[in-house]
């Protein structure tokens, strides 16, 4: 048992998805997972271990933010052995020819948020996707006919940004959507020298001002899970 998570050691899978929605967890275990068994409660945070076509897979909530996935990523791996982390997450696109329900790739995330900034002295670190689950997940993609982007991301501090313009600036210098995770996850990964991959599906677009219900982001984008239980 950790600080913020109620498992017993062996209880979680060396593979784990991880949605920001607690909610989306539970959608995920019930549905995909074959006898899935819940491992925390602790703050809502709700994480379940089961089997994908036999293998041990675990996914749980990880809230919103760099500091909030930080938490549970480093508890993840220094505590219960975790070595493979991807992220199923919810985006914004930044740019025209990324649609809603697009699959983006998170190549690397750019970000403004303090974490690194603090950890980094002011200096800038690049967060990346692990090679070998980014190029199984195009792999897996291509097999299953489900089309992907990829590229750059932009991980922020803040969801109602203060200057709605200000996403401009990235989209220019091609980045292709934002979250909230990706350089927190990335960079605790490395850290530990552990894999993670960040898979999002684009749920609304600041171009075009598009947007999906909370229900669809909870309970919906099958295609990037489709990809990111194959990784296991
Ligand atoms: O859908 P999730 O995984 O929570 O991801 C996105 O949605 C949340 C904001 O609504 C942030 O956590 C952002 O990163
Ligand atoms: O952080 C996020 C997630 C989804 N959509 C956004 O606009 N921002």
């Amino acid at each position: 048992m950790s600080i913020h998570i109620g498992a017993k050691k062996g209880d979680i899978a060396e593979t784990i998805l991880l949605p920001g929605d607690p909610l989306r967890a539970k959608w995920i275990a019930e549905t995909f997972f074959e006898n899935p068994v819940l491992f925390n409660e602790v703050r809502g945070m709700l994480g379940y271990t089961g089997t994908f076509n036999g293998k041990k897979i675990s996914v749980m909530g990880t809230g919103m933010g760099v500091p909030s996935i930080s938490i549970y990523a480093h508890e993840l791996i220094t505590q219960f052995g975790v070595k493979n982390l991807i992220r199923v997450g919810s985006s914004g696109s930044y740019q025209k020819h990324i649609k809603i329900r697009d699959i983006v790739l998170a190549m690397a995330a750019s970000s403004n948020s303090g974490v690194n900034e603090l950890r980094f002295s002011g200096a800038d670190y690049a967060p990346t996707a692990n090679f070998e689950l980014f190029q199984k997940a195009v792999d897996v993609a291509k097999s299953k006919d489900i089309p992907i982007k990829a590229g750059n991301v932009f991980t922020s501090d803040e969801f109602y940004s203060d200057d709605f313009e200000s996403y401009k600036k990235w989209s220019k210098f091609g980045v292709l959507c934002v979250e909230m995770e990706t350089a927190g996850l990335y960079t605790v990964a490395a850290k530990h020298n552990v894999k993670a991959l960040s898979i999002l599906t684009i749920s609304d677009s600041l171009v075009t001002g598009e947007v999906t219900t909370s229900k669809e982001r909870e309970t919906t984008f099958n295609a990037m899970i489709e990809i990111a239980l194959e990784l296991a």
